[in-house]
């Protein structure tokens, strides 16, 4: 069995709308609901769970019942790591536990349903799988706006999401670092910390994170351009 968690318990502070972005509206729907539609669409997924910060869980819930395969809204913690963890103890209370989880951050809405597919099918063989997008500028490591080297652009790829993991390994994994959640800035350097394997599977540039008010034009276009 395959899960959805899709992470919408942030407040949107950086992109600073009056209600936290994932409500703000392209083409008349909520970017929550285009994002939860795609994992509604995916035949690899079987079921969904939505994390929503404490004030919005009404809010939420409304945006996402439509849904067939929504089975629960989760209260949020402080940083998004936390509020991955919250869903995982969820499920991990439940007699029927999942064996992979598919977790994906709500401001995603272009991501594409072929590409939550093929990393559901790499986690399946290899325990993670991450969806990436490849550098094609040149990347620099920085001190204090010094650059103190250039690095090997083949080697480095951007982490989008969804990012899909064995179940049991990822709950382990979260357990053992449980007190520092916050200091991680994804899933799969969790993963990764803990020794399990993890695969890139690229991704399209457009699987944008909405983060600052400039995104969502961005967004705007991309709506105009594929509607
Ligand atoms: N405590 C948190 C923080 C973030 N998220 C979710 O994680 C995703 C990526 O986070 P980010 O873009 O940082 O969203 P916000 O935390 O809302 O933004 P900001 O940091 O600007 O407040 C979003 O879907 C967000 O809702 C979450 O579920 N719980
Ligand atoms: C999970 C993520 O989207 C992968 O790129 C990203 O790390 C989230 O970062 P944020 O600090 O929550 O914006």
């Amino acid at each position: 069995m395959v899960y959805a968690i899709i992470v919408a318990a942030g407040e949107g502070k950086r992109a600073g709308f009056e209600i936290p972005k994932q409500f703000v509206k392209l083409n008349n729907k909520t970017i929550l609901r285009i994002s939860a539609e795609k994992f509604q669409q995916s035949k690899l997924i079987d079921k969904f769970l939505v994390v929503s910060h404490r004030n919005y869980v009404d809010l939420t819930e409304k945006e996402v019942k439509i849904f067939s395969k929504f089975e629960n809204v989760v209260i949020g913690g402080s940083s998004r790591q936390e509020s991955v963890y919250n869903a995982l103890l969820y499920l991990s209370k439940k007699d029927n536990k999942p064996d992979l989880v598919c977790i994906h951050d709500a401001v995603r809405p272009f991501v594409d349903i072929k590409k939550i597919d093929e990393s559901i099918y790499e986690a399946k063989d290899i325990g993670g799988a991450v969806l990436a997008e490849m550098a094609e500028n040149t990347v620099s490591q920085v001190n204090n706006g010094r650059i103190l080297k250039t690095l090997e652009r083949s080697q480095i790829y951007l982490h989008h999401t969804p990012q899909t993991f064995d179940f049991a390994k990822l709950l382990k994994a979260y357990q053992n670092v449980e007190k520092i959640l916050s200091s991680f800035t994804d899933d799969a350097s969790i993963f990764i910390h803990a020794g399990y394997e993890t695969s890139i599977v690229e991704d399209h540039k457009n699987n944008i994170k909405l983060t600052k008010k400039k995104d969502f034009e961005l967004a705007r276009c991309f709506f105009e351009l594929n509607p």
